[in-house]
């Protein structure tokens, strides 16, 4: 089955661990090149020996923030890929600042980012990746080691993206709660393929789907069919969110 990323949609990648979600978000900027098929970014075909800059659209932070981040200060860090992009140093400045101010992340300008915790490292990541103006941008399980604080934190983060910038996003996850709240449509895979797309309620309802890529039902979804089962009533709603599940009551 075809990966997509539509326009202004956040769409989780779900599967297993070890199921290639990282591998396909590797894909998306030319990180890896694909053995079979093609990737097209903007409609044109990732290709490194004629499309130089094409990667410039799709943004990665990394499942592990100490993969991304390098530089001796956390302005720095931020700096480097406008910098990279042929920014002049006063719109590097500017476009660093703009997005460490998008996540929060304004007052660890001077700090050194190895002694950031966990969650302000991801922020940083984050902006590091929002300072190049990416249009898309993939984040690897981003809070899957955040506390629920930190996670809540960046979950907002990441729909801020969205809301306030018009950015894509691909959330690679295996946390079926954060996908089924923020996710607009839902890719699972197993074994390196996509085996199943569509809207959340119709992937989170899909019991033996998410069986067979080794998931669970998200919480909502677990709490509904209890509730169904207890008042012996049909589940003729799909509620995948607290709001909706209130409503579905
Ligand atoms: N389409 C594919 N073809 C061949 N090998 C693949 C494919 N996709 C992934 N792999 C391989 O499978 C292994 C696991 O992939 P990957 O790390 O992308 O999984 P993951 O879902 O991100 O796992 P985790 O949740 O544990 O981080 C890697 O060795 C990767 O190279």
């Amino acid at each position: 089955m075809c990966f997509r990323v539509k326009e202004n949609e956040i769409v989780a990648v779900c599967g297993a661990n070890g199921s290639g979600k990282s591998t396909l978000l590797e894909h998306l900027n030319g990180l890896l090149l694909p053995s079979k098929g093609n990737v097209y970014v903007m409609g044109e075909l990732i290709d490194p020996r004629t499309k130089k800059d094409l990667w410039k659209n799709v943004g990665i932070v990394f499942q592990k923030s100490d993969d991304q981040l390098f530089a001796p200060t956390v302005l720095d860090d931020v700096m480097f890929g406008p910098l990279n992009l042929g920014m002049n140093k006063g719109e590097a400045w500017d476009a660093a600042m703009k997005a460490l101010r998008a996540v929060g992340a304004e007052e660890f300008i001077n700090k050194i980012p190895n002694y950031l915790s966990g969650g302000q490292k991801r922020l940083v990541s984050i902006a590091g990746i929002l300072a190049m103006k990416p249009k898309i941008i993939a984040l690897d399980e981003p809070t899957s080691d955040l506390d629920p604080h930190h996670a809540e934190i960046v979950e907002n983060v990441i729909c801020g993206l969205k809301e306030e910038h018009g950015i894509s996003i691909v959330l690679a996850t295996h946390d079926l709660d954060l996908a089924a709240r923020i996710a607009n449509r839902v890719c699972i895979v197993k074994k390196g393929s996509v085996i199943a797309e569509g809207s959340p309620s119709e992937i989170f309802y899909n019991t033996g789907l998410l069986e067979d890529a080794g998931l669970k039902e998200p919480k909502i979804v677990q709490i509904y069919e209890a509730f169904c089962e207890f008042r012996g009533v049909k589940m003729e709603k799909r509620p995948v969110t607290i709001e909706e599940l209130v409503k579905s009551l």
